[in-house]
């Protein structure tokens, strides 16, 4: 897949495609629909399909203080759309020059000189333009007008509500994760990479992978019972999502996992790390010993999860 950063880095060459818009936080299964028709009208047309993205998200520039965390980083995003069979990511700088583009002025950039689009996908309910008043009707009448066609979407529905990002969002809010793997269409989990911890958790007796997170916000935090796939076989274990009050980190958000029985150097690795149930907070602890003590419960509970229910399908 490739991919092309901003209008200017545009070419002669990436004219002509099939295309849709949008965030495609966590690529869910109402995306992955949009995905799969995109790819149809590609092969139909003979032509590369396109998704343009926005970086940051139209609502984290508007409101960066309030913006909901994102389900997944911008190099996750790429590679589930990857996965989608997408040929070409434009990814535009969501910018003050960008917001204040009419309807009519981004279907003329962006659309038709920039990626000379042929067929766009959209959903229904898609929004855009300045103040979002470009629609799907306003679209319809743009492409008859400038010589392509478009397309909306069927909505995709789980249990008669429509799937979004939102939707995802609020299910790992309240730790529903097999709904959550329902709306995503596969486990809910973060990506990686293991970094050098302050070494506490080993004098814990427990100890972890420290997972750089690199964002603001995290969709979830807690300790939960976790599992990650290491050279093609699942450990399971527990893992922890928050700031960790009882050792006054740097009040950023950190990702830590306990694997069980798992003896190796992880340092350095990229993990994926799955979500699966929800143990508890995340505590401030009076002492050192009070949050050993609260490590060891949770590591006997997963111990007993892990041991008294069969691995689920998707922990071979
Ligand atoms: C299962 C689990 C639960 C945890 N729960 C808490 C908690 O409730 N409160 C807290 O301050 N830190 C909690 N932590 C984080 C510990 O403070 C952290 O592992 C310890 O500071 C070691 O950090 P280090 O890996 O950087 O050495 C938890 C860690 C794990 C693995
Ligand atoms: N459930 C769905 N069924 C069909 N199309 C969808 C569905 N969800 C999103 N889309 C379409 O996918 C494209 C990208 O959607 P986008 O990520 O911007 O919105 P979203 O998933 O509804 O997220 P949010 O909850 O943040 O609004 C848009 O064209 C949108 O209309």
């Amino acid at each position: 897949m490739q991919l092309v950063l901003g209008l200017h880095n545009l070419r002669p060459q990436h004219r002509g495609c099939v295309a849709t818009i949008g965030n495609f936080d966590g690529v869910h299964r109402g995306h992955q629909a949009i995905l799969g028709r995109l790819r149809e009208r590609a092969l139909e047309l003979g032509v590369p399909s396109c998704v343009v993205i926005f970086e940051p998200q139209p609502r984290e520039f508007f409101a960066p203080d309030t913006a909901p965390a994102r389900l997944a980083r911008l190099r996750d995003k790429l590679q589930l759309l990857a996965d989608a069979g997408v040929d070409r990511v434009l990814c535009l700088a969501f910018n003050q020059r960008l917001c204040k583009l009419s309807a009519a002025e981004f279907v003329d950039t962006i659309l038709v000189d920039g990626l000379g689009v042929q067929h766009l996908e959209v959903g229904d309910d898609f929004r855009f333009g300045c103040d979002r008043v470009g629609d799907f009707d306003f679209l319809q009448q743009a492409g008859q007008m400038q010589g392509f066609t478009v397309e909306a979407a069927q909505t995709v529905e789980l249990d008669g509500v429509r799937i979004s990002s939102t939707k995802v969002r609020d299910a790992l809010a309240s730790a529903d994760f097999s709904l959550a793997e329902r709306l995503l269409g596969r486990p809910f989990q973060i990506a990686g990479r293991v970094l050098h911890g302050q070494k506490l958790a080993r004098q814990l007796g427990t100890p972890t992978a420290n997972i750089q997170l690199k964002r603001r916000r995290v969709p979830l935090t807690g300790v939960y019972l976790a599992s990650v796939e290491i050279d093609g076989k699942t450990w399971p274990g527990v893992a922890n999502i928050g700031v960790r009050p009882t050792v006054a980190g740097d009040g950023s958000a950190h990702l830590e996992v306990h694997l069980l029985d798992f003896a190796g150097d992880l340092y350095g690795r990229r993990l994926n790390v799955a979500f699966h149930h929800k143990l508890r907070d995340e505590q401030r602890f009076a002492s050192l010993e009070a949050l050993k003590t609260a490590i060891n419960a949770d590591v006997a509970a997963a111990r007993a999860f892990w041991l008294g229910q069969p691995l689920k399908k998707s922990l071979k």
